[in-house]
């Protein structure tokens, strides 16, 4: 991955550690908004990632291209790959029930993803510092341990939940997130 110094943990940083109230080993995440374009079940043109942990510390779904998601003929557009990295990656910080958005994402294409391609999505965090996480993904091709197309690092800062309540509605929110530690 190439990487720059603001993806990289610092060498202070902690180890992650899931949330006690994190979701087990071996259990789906769910959405984190119905209406997200990442994982909404509601949204009518979205990517409909669903995540699992299979380990408590990573993250994994499934993405199929799609005719809607070309760029070149038949070849997935770069930037709806950054939007399944980044959304596996946002599953991945859900693992600490607290409320990170992107603050920095950086994306390497390493092989083109035709249409009908499933790549196979994992994230996983590789320190965190203060408000700050240091987070990973990548995605293969046609398996888990398919070939790499594409990899991603990525700063993602905790905010409170009045940053997403500035902007949307504040009861929706919180009927939807009643999971989350928002007093940590
Ligand atoms: C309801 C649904 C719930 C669940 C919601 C889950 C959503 C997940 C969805 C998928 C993820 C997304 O797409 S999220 C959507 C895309 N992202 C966004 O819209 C975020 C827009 N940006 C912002 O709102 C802001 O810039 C923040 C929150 C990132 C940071 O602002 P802030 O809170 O004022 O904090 P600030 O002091 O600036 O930054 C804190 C520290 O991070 C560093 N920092 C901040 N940004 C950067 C950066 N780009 N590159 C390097 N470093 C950075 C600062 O230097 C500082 O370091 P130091 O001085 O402390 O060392």
């Amino acid at each position: 991955m190439t990487r720059s110094p603001v993806t990289t943990p610092p060498p202070e940083a902690d180890q992650p550690a899931a949330h006690f109230d994190a979701p087990p080993p071996g259990s789906a995440l769910g959405s984190h908004y119905s209406r997200c374009f990442g994982c909404g079940a509601d949204h009518p043109t979205g990517l409909h990632l669903a995540a699992v942990t299979p380990d408590g510390a990573t993250v994994e779904a499934e993405f199929t291209v799609g005719e809607a998601h070309q760029g070149a003929p038949m070849l997935a557009h770069g930037g709806v790959l950054a939007a399944a990295m980044d959304e596996i990656i946002g599953m991945s910080v859900w693992l600490f029930q607290r409320p990170y958005v992107t603050a920095r994402l950086e994306t390497d294409y390493v092989r083109p993803v035709p249409v009908g391609t499933t790549l196979h999505l994992r994230a996983w965090c590789n320190g965190i510092a203060g408000r700050k996480a240091y987070l990973e993904a990548e995605g293969r091709i046609g398996a888990p341990d398919g070939p790499v197309a594409v990899r991603a690092a990525a700063l993602f800062v905790q905010v409170d939940m009045e940053h997403f309540a500035r902007h949307g509605d504040a009861a929706a929110i919180a009927a939807e997130h009643h999971d989350f530690e928002v007093n940590p």
